[in-house]
């Protein structure tokens, strides 16, 4: 089985896949952005990709969800939470006082705002941690620093010139792992549905939620997206998490389709605990 993740080399996305597979069981296939990830699962290029979709600071990562809804043969199939530190990585010589910008990944750089903002630095995006230090490391620039993870530095021999920089010390990255395959029917803790909403209409989004309260679906996590249609038009991604059974799934899409919604189911899923989370 392929499984891509995002790389070069030392990501966050690289732990969270080691972490989840068993590497004697799977061929690793790194890409280089989110959606190039996305991408490759969705195109069949690979069966399986682990993905990051929300973090503790940053909420969710946009390029994971906008990408993933693009697909539609994509399935969510499992979810993993990552505890992240955040370091700040530098050449040989540098001086922390000296560094005038930071590279990393966007999500990665909003989880230090406060830490950037308090220093009037510059940030600069690149499509991963790991792509922003090697960067650096290429430019072998001493004004510069990239944010990564410990084991990041260590691949690329650079130094560590100041630890945990991220705005809050519980800092957690949830992966879920997407495939193109038919999942066997079983019981899944978890079920994510994507609607879409059929009038603009006065209500309309408390008259979704209601039909999940009368049905007792628990929702654990809800987020809007633009449809890019026009202003104002959104999609809703809920997550429902109280191990509910199929057939009260299928009532609720009935509901909702009834209703004038139009509804897809895009994971059931069981989430794999990790000791971090116990
Ligand atoms: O750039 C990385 O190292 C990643 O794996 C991406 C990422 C994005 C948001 C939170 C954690 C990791």
């Amino acid at each position: 089985m392929k499984v891509a993740y995002l790389g070069p080399e030392g990501t966050f996305s690289e732990e969270a896949a080691i972490q989840y597979f068993n590497k004697d069981q799977v061929e690793f296939c790194m890409y280089d952005s989110i959606p190039d990830v996305i991408e490759a699962v969705g195109e069949f290029r690979v069966d399986t990709a682990i993905v990051p979709l929300e973090n503790t600071i940053e909420g969710t990562i946009n390029m994971t969800i906008d990408s993933l809804i693009s697909f539609h043969k994509l399935q969510i199939i499992g979810e993993y939470t990552l505890a992240v530190s955040l370091h700040l990585l530098a050449n040989k010589d540098t001086i922390l006082s000296e560094v005038k910008e930071v590279w990393s990944i966007s999500p990665i750089l909003t989880q230090c705002r406060k830490y950037i903002r308090n220093r009037s630095i510059k940030s600069l995006q690149y499509d991963s941690s790991s792509s922003a230090a090697t960067a650096l490391e290429n430019s072998g620039r001493t004004d510069v620093a990239a944010i990564g993870s410990r084991t990041l530095a260590n691949l690329l021999n650079l130094n560590i010139i100041d630890q945990n920089i991220q705005d809050n010390m519980d800092n957690q990255t949830r992966f879920i792992i997407v495939s193109n395959h038919e999942m066997p029917e079983i019981d899944y803790k978890k079920t994510m549905f994507v609607i879409t909403p059929g009038q603009d209409q006065p209500g309309v989004l408390s008259s979704m939620l209601n039909i999940f309260t009368a049905l007792e679906i628990n929702l654990s996590w809800i987020e809007s997206r633009p449809t890019a249609r026009k202003f104002g038009v959104y999609r809703f991604f809920l997550e429902a998490n109280n191990n509910c059974s199929k057939g009260t799934i299928e009532k609720a899409v009935t509901i909702l389709e009834t209703l004038g919604h139009e509804v897809r189911i895009i994971g059931r899923y069981n989430v794999l605990e990790n000791n971090y989370n116990k």
